[in-house]
């Protein structure tokens, strides 16, 4: 028997998911987004069986609805499922980054047909929109999932049947759990990205030559604060305690740093820094996590002119596939290295032996 799931908010996530799961022989998906053109693009493109731009319609027929819109929409929509007739049971999700607020109205729900179980699947980008949306961009990720009091084993069965082609890696965990976790090591680093880049902008107005200086350190710990600014006010606000308890330990934490600097104190830089360096060495080191982990390769490509494409070449004839790949710069205009990155740490190591078999200089780090 086919399940019928709804995918509310075709955009990076719903839209990634929906190609993910369309391609399951076991279910028919059907697309609802406030955008028309955006429904319309993912029907044109097989991302969805169907569209239907009526929302208590749509989900009237479905075993599975996954809401993918912003948190507050998410809340919005769990709402107006709540109050609708349902004629038999439906399994609700969502994939918002905060589960607390989710979780609050999901055990408060008194439409007996939901069973909600809070969702998080833990890969994303710095783009928005379906035509960011990738069929592998949760392969291997985290799916956090966050059963609600009205939820059973059976329904979260089913709904990990249906994310099945996702290839994410399902863990259970409660709301409250979720959101410190991710406060630490997703929402306050992206908060944090975006005060270095407004510090190096109102330094820029008395040096104009410093951005011309922010290399590849710069360009690495900032990345983040090139995402979707909407979306990360929304994840702030739903966030708010864990985001102000993590802000106060952080301005002492500075403080103490500052002391360290003032201080001179060599030995205990040298400390501070390894064992920063230490933990951060041994993260991602097995799975894709929070922060996708990407192996990286660093190939010196001075004075070699079509190097990307040769490098692209080899790597593709062996059907090695790169995530990203980029020049990085060592002066103005003056190419110096290609940052190469794969997916896996055996990609890494293939990539390796052939680019140093056909002499390219290169160096992991
Ligand atoms: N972007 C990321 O890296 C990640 C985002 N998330 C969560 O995923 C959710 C969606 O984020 P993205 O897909 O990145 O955003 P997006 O901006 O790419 O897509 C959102 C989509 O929802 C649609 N939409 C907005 N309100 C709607 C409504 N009321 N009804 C129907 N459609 C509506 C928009 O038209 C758009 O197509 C957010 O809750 C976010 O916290 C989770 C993991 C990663
Ligand atoms: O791009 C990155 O580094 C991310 O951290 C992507 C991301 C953004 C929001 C989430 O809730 C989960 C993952």
């Amino acid at each position: 028997m086919k399940h019928n799931v709804v995918v509310a908010g075709l955009g990076l996530i719903g839209g990634s998911l929906a190609k993910a799961i369309v391609q399951f022989n076991q279910v028919h998906v059907v697309g609802y987004d406030v955008n028309k053109d955006t429904m319309d693009f993912a029907v044109m493109n097989g991302i969805v069986h169907e569209s239907n731009p009526d929302f208590k319609q749509a989900v009237q027929t479905a075993d599975v609805v996954i809401l993918a819109v912003p948190i507050s929409e998410t809340i919005r929509l769990m709402k107006i499922m709540d109050n609708l007739p349902l004629s038999h049971d439906v399994v609700v999700t969502d994939v918002a980054s905060v589960k607390s607020s989710i979780l609050e109205v999901a055990n408060s729900l008194d439409n007996k047909h939901i069973s909600f179980i809070g969702g998080h699947p833990m890969a994303g980008s710095h783009k928005k929109g379906i035509q960011a949306a990738k069929a592998h961009l949760f392969e291997n990720a985290i799916y956090v999932l966050t059963p609600s009091i009205n939820s059973t084993n059976e329904k979260l069965e089913l709904l990990k049947y249906i994310l099945e082609p996702t290839k994410s890696k399902f863990v259970l965990l409660n709301a409250d759990e979720h959101d410190e976790m991710t406060a630490v090591v997703s929402h306050f680093p992206h908060l944090i990205a975006s005060s270095l880049v407004h510090q190096a902008n109102k330094w820029s107005d008395t040096h104009a030559f410093l951005p011309k200086l922010a290399a590849g350190g710069f360009q690495d710990i900032t990345r983040i604060a090139s995402s979707n600014p909407a979306m990360w006010q929304d994840i702030f606000f739903h966030n708010q305690t864990k985001m102000s308890q993590l802000l106060e330990e952080w301005i002492h934490e500075m403080q103490t740093l500052k002391h360290l600097v003032d201080s001179n104190d060599k030995k205990r830089m040298v400390a501070f820094l390894q064992n920063a360096k230490t933990y951060r060495d041994g993260l991602g080191k097995t799975d894709k996590g929070a922060i996708p982990s990407f192996y990286d390769l660093y190939v010196d490509i001075r004075d070699q002119t079509g190097a990307i494409a040769s490098v692209a070449q080899l790597l593709a004839n062996e059907e090695i596939s790169i995530t990203n790949i980029q020049i990085l710069e060592i002066r103005d205009g003056i190419t110096g290295v290609l940052r190469v990155s794969l997916a896996t740490e055996e990609a890494q190591m293939r990539s390796y032996e052939l680019l140093l078999e056909n002499k390219y200089e290169i160096m992991t780090i």
